[in-house]
């Protein structure tokens, strides 16, 4: 059985918070005589953590993730309930919190290895992969106040890894990096996630925690209102983020209650059930015969329709008929690759709307975001629409997907009481699927129309070899 790396049993947090100055004071040396209001960040919190999971960890602002984490950390203690912690942990909570900015970047390393339990010497063994890593070049002797926010979580990043640790901690901090640290730091999550290291990972950004985290929670005013697989968290948490402050109670407890519907594995299995659809179905009954040997062409299949779709709460506008057509007009969901589509969709408004924008958005089985599109710019904008009014929607565009299935989104935004929300937003509306073709060289998921060309030189020794260029592709 796998170790439980992270236990917390009914932990909660109550943070005291003071009108003025003064009153923290009085508590301090009159406890119980100040004025205070009680604040319950954490409420009952209950997670066990599996040593090798990748926890995704997700919420609002104020929801309690750093609470959280902090408390996982020891940084902060529970007001009540009991937390275990089994194995080395490196945080990267505040940015460069743990470093003291008089000291330079060098001494912060010893500092904070001796922290992390190396001895002096292990910290001089790794000294030099860790700045090659954090890469900050002669700042490195440099106090760290001088260095930009950027070069800090770099070097913590350096550090907190170097130590090889059994559970890694990450809070947005990685946010702050360039997009080439970011990868390079995602890296080095997944070469400690692979030797079996267990992480826990704050992010707003949907495609991260989807891509790393095996599982994941949805915080809500200090409440775990779902732990489940990323994927199925995200939506709901995007649902919820969008939900009109009074549907919002009935909603958080239909998700409270989904965990004992929908069961993870039960879910997961439905991924890889779409996943592996992808393959078994290249032959699928309803394509046309030989539909490998001769030219590929479109079709529509029946079965291939999301069974999972989730719909926002909606505020005057509907979205309906999300489909896919061919530039003729005929509807299908087997397309094929570097062909031109149109995705369509109506909405039918109920209210006005003001300042009216459609998006689309293309994703990945697992929720991976390729790419979509919105109206953003003001000029793009409907600015008014009267009640009863009817929009079809359409998108263009080439399928420059390799061969797969893959689910699309649909969405209408406004402006609704001063603020600009979705109207109407559908994830998972509608699917499709990428027929493979023989003779494709494109890999991963997006084909980028790549043509390999080789040249062929037949003898090394000649001075002005005979080449021969074979382009190869050149059939597609
Ligand atoms: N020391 C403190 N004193 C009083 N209230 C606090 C303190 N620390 C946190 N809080 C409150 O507890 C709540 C949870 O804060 P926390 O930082 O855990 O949220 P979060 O989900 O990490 O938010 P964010 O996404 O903005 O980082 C917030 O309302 C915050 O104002």
């Amino acid at each position: 059985m796998t170790e439980i790396v992270i236990s917390l049993q009914n932990v909660s947090k109550c943070f005291k918070r003071y009108a003025r100055p003064v009153d923290r004071l009085k508590e301090l040396l009159l406890p119980g005589k100040a004025q205070c209001q009680e604040f319950w960040a954490l409420r009952n919190l209950n997670l066990e953590i599996p040593q090798g999971q990748t926890l995704g960890i997700v919420g609002r602002n104020g929801s309690g993730k750093s609470t959280l984490l902090q408390i996982i950390v020891g940084t902060l203690t529970p007001t009540s309930g009991t937390v275990h912690v089994n194995g080395r942990v490196a945080a990267l909570l505040e940015l460069g919190s743990g470093f003291n900015p008089e000291f330079t970047g060098r001494q912060n390393v010893f500092f904070n290895g001796q922290l992390m339990g190396l001895s002096y010497q292990e910290i001089a063994e790794k000294f030099d992969e860790i700045a090659a890593f954090a890469d900050i070049g002669d700042f490195i002797d440099h106090p760290v106040k001088t260095y930009s926010s950027g070069m800090f979580v770099r070097l913590a990043f350096a550090v907190a890894t170097s130590v090889e640790p059994d559970i890694l901690i990450v809070d947005e901090a990685l946010s702050v990096g360039d997009e080439a640290f970011q990868r390079k730091c995602y890296s080095r999550i997944q070469s400690i996630r692979a030797r079996g290291g267990t992480i826990l990972f704050v992010s707003h950004s949907a495609s991260a925690v989807i891509d790393i985290c095996d599982a994941a929670i949805l915080m809500d005013r200090g409440e775990k209102l779902l732990f489940h697989h990323p994927k199925f968290v995200l939506d709901k948490y995007h649902k919820l983020m969008y939900a009109p402050e009074d549907k919002a109670m009935t909603l958080r407890e239909e998700i409270r209650e989904l965990q004992n519907v929908v069961s993870y594995d039960s879910f997961k299995q439905h991924i890889s059930v779409v996943e592996n659809k992808t393959v078994v179905d290249v032959t699928c009954e309803t394509a046309p015969e030989n539909v490998i040997e001769t030219e590929i062409r479109e079709f529509l299949d029946p079965e291939l329709v999301p069974s999972n779709t989730i719909s926002y709460v909606p505020r005057g506008a509907k979205i309906t008929n999300p489909h896919i057509t061919m530039p003729d007009g005929t509807v299908v969901n087997n397309l094929v690759g570097r062909k031109e589509y149109i995705y369509t969709y109506s909405v039918a408004f109920t209210k006005a709307a003001e300042q009216v924008r459609f998006g689309m958005l293309i994703k990945t089985v697992s929720g991976l975001e390729l790419g979509g599109a919105s109206f953003t710019a003001s000029s793009q904008e409907i600015y008014h629409v009267e009640p009863e009014t009817i929009v079809i929607v359409k998108f263009h565009f080439k399928c420059l997907l390799t061969p797969g299935v893959y689910f699309l989104n649909a969405g209408v935004a406004g402006l609704v009481d001063g603020h600009f929300t979705f109207l109407s937003r559908h994830i998972d509306a509608a699917m499709f699927r990428v027929q493979p073709e023989v003779n494709s060289y494109s890999t991963g998921i997006v084909d980028l129309m790549i043509k390999p060309s080789l040249t062929i030189n037949s003898d090394l020794t000649e001075k002005h070899p005979e080449e021969v260029e074979i382009v190869l592709g050149e059939h597609l």
